[in-house]
């Protein structure tokens, strides 16, 4: 059964059609690339998968269960996590506090607990600490985790959002150009810990990246969007040679 599956997806702003009817079939542990020129409208599918924007039509099931009309929190509960193209991580926190936030979406303790730190919500605490520190060490930021977030490297931002996503412990992780301004070297080291969190957390993955040498390497399927519709969906390799591919938007920068 696929985890997240949509059909005849679309959202109309206005008089534009930015998503049009654009099935998308993504199987557990795939690691998927949503590709396509600027405006193709890959950010509006991550908006209408999040529960940011509702579709005008169309239907989206993640794990066998409609998420359309659910609000971006009740998403993310049911195992959606995201990264944006614009960085957003509370920027005056600490690093350790970026990750530790998104714990507290999934554990509970009573007010009274809380307010009074009794047993549960101070053992509770510690775990929250301690995995929130495994992920920063995944991500190199380890030695990084009392600095304050602005004051990271652009890369290290980068990843500390993904290390922040992760910590929702999703079962599908959205990545919106998770490579944007980082340098060659830095690109490679992220497709490396791509891959391993998707094999160390059973994750399924879809991403959208304008780096080419990125999705072709990390991806085992890719989708093309443009002008809101999926013009192609296979293999790197088909992509790669698909003429409507290369004609709407790789041109000469893939061979
Ligand atoms: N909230 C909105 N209101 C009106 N139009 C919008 C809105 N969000 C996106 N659009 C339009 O929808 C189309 C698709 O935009 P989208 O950001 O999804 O594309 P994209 O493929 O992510 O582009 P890029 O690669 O440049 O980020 C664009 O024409 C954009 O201007």
């Amino acid at each position: 059964m696929a985890l997240l599956k949509t059909t005849k997806l679309t959202k109309v702003f206005g008089g534009l059609r930015a998503v049009s009817n654009v099935n998308l079939e993504i199987h557990p542990g795939e690691l998927v690339g949503l590709i396509g020129p600027n405006g193709a409208g890959k950010t509006t599918v991550f908006n209408l998968l999040t529960g940011v924007y509702e579709p005008t039509e169309g239907e989206i099931e993640f794990d066998g269960k409609s998420v359309v009309g659910l609000r971006p929190f009740q998403i993310t509960q049911r195992g959606i996590a995201r990264t944006f193209q614009n960085i957003r991580l509370f920027a005056d926190l600490t690093v350790l506090d970026n990750v530790k936030i998104a714990y507290h979406f999934h554990v509970r303790y009573g007010l009274v607990e809380s307010i009074l730190r009794l047993g549960r919500y101070w053992q509770e605490e510690a775990e929250i600490e301690a995995k929130a520190l495994r992920f920063l060490e995944i991500f190199q930021l380890a030695d990084k985790k009392d600095e304050i977030a602005k004051n990271l490297s652009y890369g290290e931002q980068r990843r500390l959002e993904i290390a922040r996503a992760l910590a929702a412990q999703p079962k599908l992780l959205l990545l919106d150009e998770p490579a944007a301004g980082m340098n060659p070297q830095e690109t490679q080291q992220l497709m490396e810990m791509i891959r391993w969190i998707r094999r160390q957390f059973n994750l399924t993955i879809l991403l959208i990246e304008h780096d080419m040498s990125l999705v072709m390497g990390v991806c085992e399927r890719i989708y093309v969007l443009d002008y809101g519709s999926v013009i192609a969906h296979g293999t790197p390799q088909e992509i790669k040679t698909n003429p409507r591919v290369i004609e709407a938007y790789l041109g000469e920068e893939v061979h």
